[in-house]
């Protein structure tokens, strides 16, 4: 695990869960505090988790090299700057073994783009793997690959499926992969409409809960829509409602994150969630109980060997 913050952290718990041994490595000063302080709320969220267990498998180190010289996966998840994963990457590669699988936790940039230096035979082992945070609760991993050999990207599709995450593999790298980008639409019509005034950001996210949040838990935007066409499906949807959508997204907001946007946001934000680290632990816990047992609730509903959420 290269990189201790809230996402390396994260991973590390529900690798250490699966049993796996893990090094944590990570130049920050606090880097052992890190860990003990974190793995008990880590725990918590991880269900049948035991906080005694999982630090009995966590080794942390600030030798990067000691920390990959025997992996088998290293996950990435250090500041996302480019240059500074190409350098990260690098130095992976020096030390870890010539047949680890080399993933980032990346939430926009392209592994091909990490890569871009690297030889080949590197290359061709580094993909991103991108989770939701937090990682230890939210099921998706995309897996990306770059110029990734075919076998390295079963076998990662292979890791984190065994780690009970659902890994969807995404054809094409663009910048934000898919789950960014939808959150990226998402969010910018959801300033949009409190800018305007439409709503609060608190009432904004009581619609998001009340309607879609809990929809797209259950069926996707397509599924959505064809059972919306009823027994006609999506051919009836379309003819009876896409005309209407389509010219909806003419009117979408292309609001400017501008200061007196960010001020607003942040402040109706902050007055309806808090703020500062009591608040967050207080918060993190509620989304992470909620989800947990929606996730329960959805994987116990599909069981079976092709179970998909
Ligand atoms: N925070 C989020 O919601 C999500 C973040 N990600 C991705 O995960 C990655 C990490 O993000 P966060 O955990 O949020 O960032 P963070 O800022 O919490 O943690 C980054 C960590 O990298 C460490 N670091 C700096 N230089 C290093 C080095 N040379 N070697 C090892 N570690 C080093 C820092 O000390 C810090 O602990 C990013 O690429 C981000 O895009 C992916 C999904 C969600
Ligand atoms: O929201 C998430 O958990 C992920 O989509 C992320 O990659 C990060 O939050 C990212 O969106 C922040 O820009």
């Amino acid at each position: 695990m290269v990189g201790a913050g809230t996402i390396g952290l994260a991973w590390a718990a529900l690798f250490a869960h699966a049993g796996l041994e893990v090094r944590v490595t990570d130049p920050r000063d606090d880097l052992d505090a890190a860990v003990d302080d974190a793995l008990p709320m880590l725990a918590e969220s991880i269900p049948g988790a035991d906080v005694t267990a999982l630090r009995s498998r966590i080794t942390a180190t600030d030798d990067l090299a000691e920390a990959v010289e025997n992996a088998q996966l290293v996950q990435e998840n250090g500041p996302e700057r480019l240059e500074f994963k190409q350098q990260l990457f690098a130095e992976i590669a020096r030390h870890a073994p010539a047949d680890a699988v080399l993933a980032s936790s990346s939430s926009g940039i392209v592994a091909s783009a990490i890569a871009a230096e690297l030889d080949e035979d590197v290359a061709a082992r580094l993909l991103i793997a991108h989770p939701f945070n937090p990682p230890q609760v939210v099921p998706l991993v995309e897996i990306v690959p770059g110029a990734t050999a075919e076998e390295v990207v079963q076998q990662a599709i292979a890791f984190y499926r065994d780690l009970g995450k659902t890994p969807v593999r995404i054809h094409k790298e663009v910048d934000g992969s898919v789950a960014n980008r939808l959150q990226s639409a998402l969010l910018r019509e959801s300033i949009s409409l409190v800018q305007q005034g439409v709503v609060s950001a608190e009432e904004l996210d009581t619609v998001m809960k009340a309607s879609l949040g809990g929809r797209y838990a259950t069926i996707g935007p397509f599924e959505s829509f064809h059972l919306g066409g009823g027994p006609g499906g999506i051919r009836h949807m379309m003819a009876h409602l896409g005309v209407g959508m389509a010219d909806r997204w003419a009117e979408l907001g292309r609001p400017e994150l501008d200061e007196p946007t960010i001020t607003s946001i942040v402040e109706q934000t902050e007055a309806a969630y808090g703020a500062g680290p009591e608040s967050y632990r207080e918060r993190a816990r509620l989304r992470d109980r909620k989800h947990n047992a929606l996730n329960h609730a959805l994987f116990g509903i599909e069981t079976g060997a092709d179970a998909t959420i």
